[in-house]
C-alpha cells in the first residue's frame, strides 16, 4: 500500500518526471512531498490580494500569477503540469483531431459541480455526446431561442427600470454582477428546461454552492483518499450533489410524464428522445444517451452555459462604464438596428455581424477578461510539440490570459481596450488567425458560442436602450480567479434611466 499509494505516485513519479523535464530545459519551482506548488500558489495569490488596480488598468495579471515568456513546470499536488505560452504550440494540441491530447484529470468537487458531461467525457462518448447535442446549437434553433432570452432579460430590465423611476433623480444603485447570474441562470434554465425552468433555478442554486466549495478546496494539499473522509465539507459536499441529482431528475421525470407528440425541440427533449432509442432496447448506437448521461450533460450545460455569460455580460458593462464614448457608440448601434423595439432573431443578426461595433466590443471583452483563464490538456502518449518532449500524463497548460496579451501577436497595445482591433474580423485581429482562445478552438471549442453571443447582445442592446451606466464609486477593481475569472467585489454600477 505504502509502495502502491505513497511511495511511487508521491516521491518516485514526480522525481522521475522533474529530471527528464529538467534535462529539456524546463524548469520550475521544486515539488514538494503532498503539498506540490498549492502551498506557494495560494500564499502568492494571498500577497497580491491586495493589490487593487485603476479602473484603467487592465493587466491583472499580477493579482493571479507571477509567469510569463517560457515554458515551466509546476506541482498540482504530486502531478505535473507544463504550462506553455506558444501559438503554434497551442494549435497544434486544441486543433488535434487524433484524440492523442485528452482533458486534464480534474479533482471529484469540480466533476460533481460540472458532471461528466460534453465538457469531460473523451473519445467515442464524446463523439455521440456531440452529435446529439449540436443539433439544438444550430443557427437556426438558437434564433428561435432569442424570444425566451429577451422575455428573461425584459422581466430584468423592467425591474430596474420600476426602480430608478421610483427616485427623483431616475437612477439606481445595482449590483449587476449578481443580477446577470440570475439573468444567465433564468435564461439556460428556460431554453433547456422549458416549463420546468423553476426547478432548474433550483439546481441553479445547489451548484452555486459547489462552485464556492470547488473553488475552496482547488489549491487544498492534496492528501490521498481525503475526499471520501466523513468531514464537514465532504458531507455538505455530497448533500448538495444529492440535492443537484435530485432536482435534475425531477425535471427529467415532469417531462417523461408530459409527452404528448414528442419530448420537445429543447436540449433537454432532444437528449430525452436520444435516451429513449436506446431504452427501446436498441443497441448503443450514435445517437443516444442514458439517463445517467443526460443528468450529468443537464450539469454541464447549467454550469458552463450561465456562469460564463454572466461574466461576459460583466466585463462588458465594466468596460463601457470605463469608456463611455464606447457606450454611448454602441447605445447609437443598438437604436439603429433595434429601433424602439425588442431584439429579435432578426435585427440581432445585424448587431451580430463581425463589423458591428456590439461585436468588436464583445471580442475586446473576452481577449481582455475571457471567464476561462486556461485550458488543459494531457497527453494519451509520449508526444512531441515544438522541440519539446511531453510525457504521457503530463498536464499542460494553455495560458489564454497570459497569450491574450503576447505583444508579438496582438501589437504594442494589448494591455490597453481597443476593440478596433477585431474591426477586419475575428481572424485578422492579430498576426496569427487562432490568437483569441476565449471559445478555445478546435473539435473541442465552445459548442454554446454563438449562443452566448447572441444572449450577450440581447441583453446589452436592451440594456443600452433604456439606460446608460456608471460605475459605482464602491467600485473596486480586483479581477480575481475563482475557476473563472470574476470582480472580487461585484460590479455596483449606477443606473441612470435615458428618458428620466
Ligand atoms: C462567454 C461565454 C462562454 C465562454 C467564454 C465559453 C468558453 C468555453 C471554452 C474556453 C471551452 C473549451 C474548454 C476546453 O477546451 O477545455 C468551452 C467548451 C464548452 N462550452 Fe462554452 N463558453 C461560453 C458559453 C457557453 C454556453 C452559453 C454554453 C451552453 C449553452 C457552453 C457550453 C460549452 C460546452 C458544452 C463545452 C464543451 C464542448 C466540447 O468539448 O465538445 N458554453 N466553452
Amino acid at each position: 500500500w505504502l509502495w502502491d499509494y505513497i511511495i511511487v505516485p508521491h516521491i518516485w513519479r514526480p522525481y522521475i518526471a522533474a529530471k527528464r523535464l529538467r534535462e529539456q530545459g524546463i524548469r520550475g519551482p521544486p515539488y514538494k512531498f503532498l503539498k506540490g506548488c498549492n502551498e506557494d500558489v495560494k500564499k502568492m495569490k494571498d500577497a497580491a490580494d491586495d493589490l487593487v488596480l485603476d479602473v484603467h488598468d487592465h493587466n491583472y495579471l499580477p493579482r493571479i500569477t507571477n509567469v510569463d515568456g517560457e515554458p515551466f513546470v509546476y506541482w498540482f499536488g504530486a502531478k505535473p503540469r507544463i504550462c506553455i505560452f506558444n501559438y503554434e504550440w497551442a494549435r497544434q494540441i486544441l486543433s488535434s483531431k487524433s484524440g492523442h491530447f485528452l482533458k486534464n484529470d480534474t479533482t471529484p468537487t469540480v466533476l460533481a459541480l460540472l458532471g461528466k458531461g460534453l465538457v469531460l467525457v473523451e473519445g467515442i462518448d464524446w463523439e455521440r455526446h456531440r452529435r446529439v447535442i449540436n443539433p439544438a446549437f444550430t443557427m437556426d434553433k438558437i434564433k428561435m431561442m432569442t424570444k425566451t432570452m429577451v422575455a428573461c432579460a425584459q422581466n430584468m430590465v423592467k425591474e430596474l427600470e420600476d426602480q430608478a423611476s421610483s427616485n427623483k433623480n431616475g437612477e439606481t444603485q445595482v449590483e449587476l454582477d449578481k443580477q446577470f447570474q440570475e439573468l444567465t441562470a433564468d435564461i439556460i434554465s428556460h431554453t433547456a428546461f422549458g416549463s420546468s425552468y423553476k426547478l432548474g433555478i433550483e439546481a441553479f442554486h445547489a451548484q452555486k454552492e459547489l462552485q464556492e466549495i470547488a473553488v475552496k478546496s482547488l489549491l487544498n494539499v492534496q492528501i490521498p483518499g481525503f475526499s471520501y473522509l466523513p468531514t464537514k465539507g465532504n458531507w455538505r459536499k455530497l448533500t448538495l450533489e444529492k440535492k443537484l441529482r435530485g432536482t435534475l431528475m425531477q425535471i427529467i421525470q415532469s417531462r417523461l410524464s408530459s409527452k404528448g407528440s414528442g419530448y420537445g425541440s429543447d436540449l433537454l427533449g432532444l437528449m430525452l428522445e436520444a435516451c429513449i432509442a436506446t431504452d427501446q432496447g436498441r443497441e448503443q448506437h450514435q445517437l443516444s444517451l442514458s439517463i445517467d448521461e443526460i443528468i450529468h450533460e443537464c450539469k454541464t450545460f447549467f454550469f458552463a452555459g450561465h456562469e460564463t455569460t454572466s461574466l461576459l455580460l460583466t466585463w462588458t458593462v465594466f468596460l463601457l462604464s470605463v469608456y463611455p464614448e464606447w457606450q454611448a457608440r454602441l447605445r447609437l448601434e443598438a437604436l439603429r438596428e433595434c429601433g424602439k423595439e425588442n431584439p429579435n432573431g432578426d435585427n440581432l443578426s445585424k448587431l451580430k455581424e463581425a463589423r458591428k461595433l456590439m461585436s468588436m466590443v464583445f471580442l475586446e471583452t473576452l481577449r481582455l477578461y475571457g471567464p476561462a483563464l486556461f485550458l488543459q490538456r494531457k497527453p494519451l502518449t509520449d508526444i512531441t510539440v515544438g522541440e519539446t518532449k511531453i510525457p504521457k500524463d503530463h498536464a499542460i497548460i494553455i495560458p489564454s490570459a497570459i497569450m491574450h496579451r503576447d505583444k508579438e501577436i496582438w501589437g504594442d497595445d494589448t494591455d490597453e481596450f481597443n476593440p478596433l482591433r477585431f474591426q477586419n474580423g475575428v481572424t485578422r485581429a492579430a498576426k496569427v488567425p487562432h490568437a483569441l482562445l476565449a471559445f478555445s478552438i478546435g473539435p473541442r471549442s465552445c459548442i454554446g458560442q454563438n449562443f452566448a453571443m447572441l444572449e450577450a447582445k440581447s441583453v446589452m442592446a436592451m440594456i443600452l436602450k433604456k439606460f446608460s451606466f456608471t460605475l459605482s464609486p464602491n467600485y473596486v477593481h480586483a479581477p480575481v480567479d475563482l475557476l473563472t475569472l470574476q470582480p472580487k467585489f461585484g460590479l455596483p454600477v449606477v443606473l441612470r434611466l435615458l428618458d428620466a
